[in-house]
C-alpha cells in the first residue's frame, strides 16, 4: 500500500534540492527559501485541520502527506537532519 516512507523521501528530497527548478517542485521551493517554504508549511497545516474537521479520513490522510513533504522541504532548505529530529521525540 504504501508508496514510500517518510525516511525513503527525506533521501529523495535531499537528492532533488539541487535538481533542476523547472522539473522539480523541491528544488523550486528550496531555491525561494525558507519564507515561502514557511507559508506552504502554514497552508498545508490549515488545510490538514480543515480536512480533519469536514473531510473523511482519506481526504485528511492525503493533506497530512502535503503536510509531511513540505516540513521535509524545510527540513532540507535548512539543513535539518531527520535525526535531528528524532532527538526530539
Ligand atoms: N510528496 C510530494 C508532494 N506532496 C505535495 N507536493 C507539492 O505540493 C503541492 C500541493 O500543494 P497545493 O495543493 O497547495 O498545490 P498548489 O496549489 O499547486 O501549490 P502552489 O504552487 O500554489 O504553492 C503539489 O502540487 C506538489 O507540488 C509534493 N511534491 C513532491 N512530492 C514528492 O517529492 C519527490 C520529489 O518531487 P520533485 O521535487 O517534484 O521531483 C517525489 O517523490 C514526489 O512524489
Amino acid at each position: 500500500m504504501s508508496k514510500k516512507t517518510v525516511e525513503e523521501l527525506f533521501a529523495e528530497l535531499q537528492q532533488k534540492a539541487s535538481a533542476d527548478p523547472a522539473t522539480s517542485r523541491t528544488a523550486e521551493l528550496v531555491g525561494k527559501g525558507v519564507h515561502a517554504i514557511g507559508k506552504k508549511v502554514v497552508e498545508e497545516a490549515a488545510e490538514v485541520w480543515m480536512a480533519a474537521e469536514y473531510e473523511g479520513a482519506e481526504a485528511t490522510a492525503e493533506e497530512i502527506s502535503q503536510l509531511l513533504y513540505h516540513l521535509q522541504v524545510m527540513m532540507v532548505a535548512r539543513g535539518i537532519s531527520l535525526d535531528d529530529v528524532y532527538a526530539h521525540l
